[in-house]
């Protein structure tokens, strides 16, 4: 195998020579990669070109990621860039750098992070294709030769069957017109001619060569424009006369809609009739997807500022006009006004010729939230959702790398939008876990955020009602001396700006908690409380709408008693055990404590004891039998997953064609609906028992979010939530809208715990379709770990207020088996100044060999959000 040339030592001088990131992704390829560039595009090639290079004796995409005159490769095994894919480069150097520093915090590799920045249709595939080969450029040079002529002047060309071919010097000009062609693309121009081409091929007339092609290229439309002056028209007109009545019309229709028209829209056959006149021109151009070109945004002015939201607005104009850069957390109630503060924000960052990045969580980039956006800055909106087709977000995507737009709304990857003059970040609803990717590159948005931000000199707003604990607690600590422990040394530098108060004073609705417990002693079996009964039939007479959450998290995986609402814990983790059906067995998926499942509450004696979850369809017909013609509108992934539902779904309820918004987590987020008067969570603490350390903030921050969606508007609201655990913190809080509280009691347990923000965490995951063999692989790299940390000397316990390592597990993971292959994993924890992807990454080199031999699949989560 021949592969490309690893970079080294700068010795030769050379032309051109490009370092490329080839799309290969193993250890031994995550490098650059020198090729020479050929001069006739070299004014071309920029740092951040994609190319497509000869590699392994394949065709590979890569990228650019620097150029120089120097390599230290010998000319002769110097291979060139076969092909540049793309005129302007998709990625501006900033992006390149930034995927450097990913790989580094991620422990990945850099075609990983590179891949991650571009939309899917370039993900290039290989393709074959055929160019001309010698004989083939030497037959075209005798152009007036006839076949038998260029054998009589001994060109030696062969076989005669190419030679005397009727089709060859047709099928000949037309490559070299089109090359590299690909073969079904030949034929499909020349039908009869297949055998031909077959011995082209073989007698190297054609050269097949293989090239990187677009998953999805520009969309083109043909268009016809008219190629007479307006004044000949008349003449022509009339010179056509009656018969040619259609080719009139054509020209007519040019005419009205000034000289230029979609092929699509015209009579194709008078068209060509008059193509062939030389009357009009036909040609092709290229034509955006547009997925809003048929909607009307109602166009929106800047509302006058509140006092909170001047004095929030203040605070980033400041940072954002002296181009400094800063990150803010943004501390505001639900309906608060963020979004206004957001919108005239990105104002100023655009008249000052700079460009935002809105970043918003997938489920809540609503038609509600696009049209807010869109409302107010029409079309430099770019927008990225992962609904659009491929082809749409290409286009999307090209809006920005062209400079035709300067903001771009979008989920987590729009934090590469390939903008050059970033002015202004901002993340809404900061603390949610869909900013974190959980395949490779496993990076988080809010990280990648403010390092991009950083390279800009850019202000980046993290915007939340509730914001995760560690966003809080960097907040908390700006501007102490001390380096907070846990976080890491280049902290977030995070200022806090805060909104404690609804726009236009109205207040936060009052919340009932209704003990569940109660409601059994009672006799009510139902997953409908009285007290939700009662304000649910309020709302159907007064014809006001509601909100009903099922927290769809923790489905049927812990053991609770449903008479006083114990759940089975962990002795050693505080954190609750999953049930397995299929062993009858509970177990710790933190330290790996298993035991048998009870039957009778170990707590109170009852045989109420059962694994516990419900789902949205259950409670969909319950609310069917209990209040006969209710309407509802059911929210969950089963009935969302068309394109566009969501959206029509909530238009729906927008328009009162609904009593009842029924669903899961995408309820509570972000929407807004005048007539919602009434919410209600069925299973309050039903996240609660996940074993995942941050079950209490998702408890408390969906709790507070959903409630948040109650008479935001002149209506009065009001919020029910049924829960067995009506003491827990994380409900008592969220009931009173006291998130101070709330944080206070949380990191408290938090610091006992010492789990993030009073650490750092990385998962190791291994798998392997043996268990012993995983067993032992994974004792052995755990071993190694703690070697490692041991040789920087950070092996000591996390509280002995030290730079510190700790190594938990192996352990079999949460879910033990995917795919036949079984699963184990290490916690590896680090307070103070510890290089944390460094450690990985050493070791990740290490288990490279293991992981080759033993067929055992490594992988690193650099601050997991989910210990899965
Ligand atoms: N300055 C203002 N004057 C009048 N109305 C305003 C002002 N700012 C915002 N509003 C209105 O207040 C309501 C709530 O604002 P917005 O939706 O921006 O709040 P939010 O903080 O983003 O809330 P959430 O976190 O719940 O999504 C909206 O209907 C908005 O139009
Ligand atoms: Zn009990
Ligand atoms: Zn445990």
């Amino acid at each position: 195998m021949s592969f490309g040339t690893e970079s080294g030592f700068e010795e030769e001088r050379h032309g051109l020579v490009a370092q490329v990131i080839v799309d290969v992704s193993s250890k031994a390829t995550n490098r650059p990669f020198d090729y020479a560039v050929p001069d006739d595009i070299a004014s071309w090639v920029e740092v951040g070109s994609r190319v497509g290079v000869p590699f392994g004796g394949r065709t590979v995409q890569g990228f650019v990621i620097r150029l120089s005159h120097y390599t230290d490769v010998p000319l002769h095994r110097l291979k060139p860039l076969q092909q540049l894919l793309d005129v302007v480069p998709p990625l501006p150097p900033d992006l390149v750098e930034l995927a450097q520093w990913m790989s580094a915090r991620y422990v990945c590799t850099q075609t990983a992070a590179l891949q991650a920045m571009i939309p899917g249709a370039m993900k290039g595939k290989r393709e074959k294709a055929v160019q001309l080969g010698e004989d083939a450029i030497i037959f075209l040079q005798h152009p007036h030769h006839s076949a038998a002529s260029l054998l009589g002047e001994q060109l030696e060309l062969r076989p005669a069957s190419v030679l005397d071919h009727p089709l060859t010097r047709e099928l000949l000009a037309y490559v070299k017109r089109h090359e590299p062609i690909a073969a079904p693309k030949l034929l499909q121009a020349f039908p009869d001619a297949a055998r031909l081409i077959k011995e082209a091929v073989q007698h190297g007339w054609l050269v097949e060569t293989e090239r990187i092609k677009d998953r999805i290229g520009v969309k083109k439309l043909k268009r016809v424009q008219l190629a007479v002056e307006q004044a000949e028209l008349n003449e022509l007109l009339e010179a056509l006369g009656s018969r040619a009545q259609r080719q009139r019309e054509v020209l007519a229709q040019l005419l009205e809609f000034g000289g230029e028209l979609p092929l699509k829209d015209l009579n194709t056959s008078a068209v060509k009739a008059l193509q062939a006149k030389g009357y009009v021109v036909v040609d092709e151009v290229e034509v955006m997807r547009d997925p809003f070109a048929h909607r009307q945004f109602q166009p929106s002015r800047p509302l006058p500022l509140t006092e909170e939201q001047q004095g929030v607005f203040d605070s980033l104009i400041e940072a954002l006009d002296a181009e400094r850069h800063q990150s803010f957390l943004l501390h505001g109630v639900t309906g608060s006004g963020k979004t206004e503060v957001y919108l005239q924000a990105i104002d100023c960052c655009l008249q000052s010729g700079r460009e935002a990045i809105v970043l918003v969580p997938e489920i809540s980039l609503t038609p509600q939230m696009v049209e807010r956006f869109k409302g107010r800055f029409g079309s430099k909106v770019a927008v990225l959702h992962s609904r659009l087709s491929q082809g749409e977000r290409y286009d999307e995507w090209r809006k920005i790398r062209e400079r035709r737009v300067q903001v771009a709304i979008g989920a987590r990857s729009a934090v590469f939008a390939p903008f050059a003059r970033i002015g202004l970040i901002i993340m809404d609803e900061e603390h949610e876990t869909s900013y974190k990717q959980e395949e490779t590159p496993k990076y988080h948005a809010r990280d990648v955020a403010i390092e991009r931000a950083r390279q800009h000199g850019a202000v980046v707003v993290l915007g939340s009602a509730t914001p995760s604990m560690e966003t809080y607690y960097a907040a908390r600590l700006y501007g102490s001396d001390t380096l907070p422990r846990g976080l890491e040394p280049p902290a977030w530098n995070l200022a806090s700006v805060a909104m404690p108060t609804r726009v236009g004073g109205r207040e936060l609705p009052p919340v009932t908690i209704v003990d569940m417990r109660e409601q059994l002693k009672l006799g009510n079996r139902s997953m409908f409380s009285a007290p939700l009964e009662k304000a649910l039939e309020e709302r159907l007479e007064r014809n006001e709408q509601t909100v009903l959450l099922l927290n769809r998290r923790g489905y049927s995986t812990f053991v609770m008693c449903r008479t006083c609402g114990y759940v089975a814990q962990c002795p050693e983790c505080d954190i609750s055990l999953t049930y397995h059906m299929k062993t009858g067995h509970m177990r710790c998926h933190y330290c790996g404590h298993a035991e048998r499942a009870p039957s009778v509450c170990p707590s109170c004696e009852s045989e109420h004891i059962r694994y516990f979850g419900t789902g949205t369809q259950r409670v969909e017909e319950q609310l069917a039998r209990r209040f006969p013609g209710i309407r509802v509108i059911r929210m969950d992934v089963d009935t969302t997953s068309e394109k566009g539902s969501h959206e029509r779904m909530l238009q729906q309820f927008r328009e009162r064609k609904a009593d009842v918004l029924l669903g899961t987590q995408m309820v509570a987020k972000g929407l807004d609906f005048p007539y919602v008067t009434l919410v209600g969570v069925i299973a309050a603490d039903s996240a609660l028992h996940m074993p995942d350390f941050r079950a209490a903030e998702k408890t408390f921050q969906l709790l507070t979010q959903v409630a948040g969606r109650a008479g935001r508007h002149d209506l009065p609201g009001e919020v029910v939530v049924q829960t067995y655990a009506p003491e827990h913190y994380s409900v008592l809080h969220a009931s009173k809208h006291d998130y101070a509280a709330f944080a206070s009691d949380e990191l408290r347990h938090r610091r006992n715990q010492i789990v993030p923000p009073f650490c750092r965490l990385a998962l190791l995951s291994m798998t392997h379709e043996q268990l012993p063999l995983l067993v032992r692989v994974a004792e052995n790299a755990a071993m190694r770990l703690k070697e490692l940390a041991e040789q920087h000397g950070w092996l000591k316990p996390l509280d002995s207020h030290a730079d510190a390592v700790d190594i938990l597990g192996p352990v079999a993971s949460p879910i033990p088996r995917i795919k036949n292959r079984y699963r184990f994993q290490c916690v590896i924890k680090c307070r103070g100044n510890v290089d944390l992807s460094g450690l990985m990454a050493e070791a990740m080199a290490e288990f490279d060999s293991i992981s080759k031999e033993q067929d055992i699949w490594f992988s690193v989560d650099i601050d997991p959000q989910m210990m899965m």
